[in-house]
């Protein structure tokens, strides 16, 4: 009977930086939830988005990717990750379909094999070669590990994303529901909002300047239709400030106009964002100060 057969549990999809996680995890929800960009590590918090199918409720969890750790946040990152890794049903292990198996994937592949989830190789960006590459990609990442299934995708070309959900459910354990029918995510709202206003003010900086940007909500107020955003971008150094806000504050407008349009079809009323740029010298190796921004 249908409840013998109720499949539920977690899963999560790791990678090297860029692999296309957070581009895969929102195509799957069908609605932005986790963060891209296309400077790597910029996906720092883990988002839970619940799949709920009348026969199953798969379980997503957003991790950053595993990298070599320079700073405290780095470590702190990694840290996260593994404990996301050791706490999920079924791993999606992302490789381009476009760039050649490398040592960052060997690592991955090694570090998840020893773990007690299914995993499933998930080739990425295919509608970025042509069928033979990803025939050759599909034999190299086979010969990578143990793979339970191996199943090519595109999030871009909306293609087989229905059978990658299939055979992820496929693999978690037969349980109750584990979420409410109406939850799509246990994040809080300031987590996404925060997200969303570090995406936009992520964008055109230079390459440096990304793993320096925080942003810190200090209060959101939901008044008649209309949501107050009270937020703060932290930079590392004064010098960064001038980027940040630009000529005449022209950049700050931008990234704040970019933020609240995004805000606004996230929280479904029109938003008041007051954003403010503020210097939190070197915040990446204080801990004192990753804890205040949230890490
Ligand atoms: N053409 C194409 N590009 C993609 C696809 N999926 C992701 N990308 C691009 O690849 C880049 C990286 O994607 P992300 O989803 O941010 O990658 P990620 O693995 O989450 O990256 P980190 O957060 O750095 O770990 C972005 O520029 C995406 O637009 C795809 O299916 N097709």
């Amino acid at each position: 009977m249908a409840d013998n057969s109720y499949r539920a549990g977690f899963a999560c999809f790791v990678g090297r930086p860029n692999a296309g996680k957070s581009t895969l995890t929102n195509a799957i929800i069908g609605q932005k939830i986790a963060i891209t960009s296309n400077k790597p590590q910029t996906t720092r918090h883990i988002i839970r988005a619940v799949l709920h199918r009348p026969e199953s409720q798969l379980v997503l969890v957003d991790t950053p990717g595993l990298h070599r750790p320079r700073t405290l946040l780095g470590e702190r990152l990694n840290d996260l990750v593994r404990a996301t890794w050791s706490e999920v049903d079924v791993i999606g292990l992302c490789i381009p379909a476009n760039e050649p198996v490398g040592k960052g994937d060997t690592f991955i592949a090694g570090e998840i094999a020893a773990l007690k989830a299914t995993v499933v190789a998930v080739v990425t960006k295919t509608d970025l070669v042509d069928k033979e590459t990803l025939a050759k990609q599909l034999l190299a990442v086979t010969a990578l590990g143990e793979f339970a299934d191996v199943v090519p995708v595109s999030a871009v070309a909306n293609s087989q994303l229905d059978t990658l959900v299939d055979v992820m459910v496929g693999h978690l354990p037969k349980s109750p529901q584990l979420y409410p029918d109406d939850m799509l995510t246990d994040e809080p709202e300031h987590v996404l909002v925060g997200e969303m206003i570090r995406e936009a003010a992520l964008e055109g900086v230079r390459d440096e300047l990304p793993h320096s940007i925080a942003v810190l909500i200090q209060e959101i107020i939901p008044e008649d239709g209309l949501t107050k955003v009270y937020a703060d971008i932290y930079i590392e150094r004064q010098s960064q400030k001038a980027i940040m806000i630009g000529a005449r504050g022209a950049r700050l407008k931008e990234v704040g106009t970019k933020a609240r349009l995004q805000i606004q079809e996230l929280l479904g009323t029109k938003v008041y964002l007051d954003l403010h740029v503020r210097v939190a010298k070197d915040w990446q190796r204080d801990p004192r100060q990753l804890r205040r921004l949230g890490f």
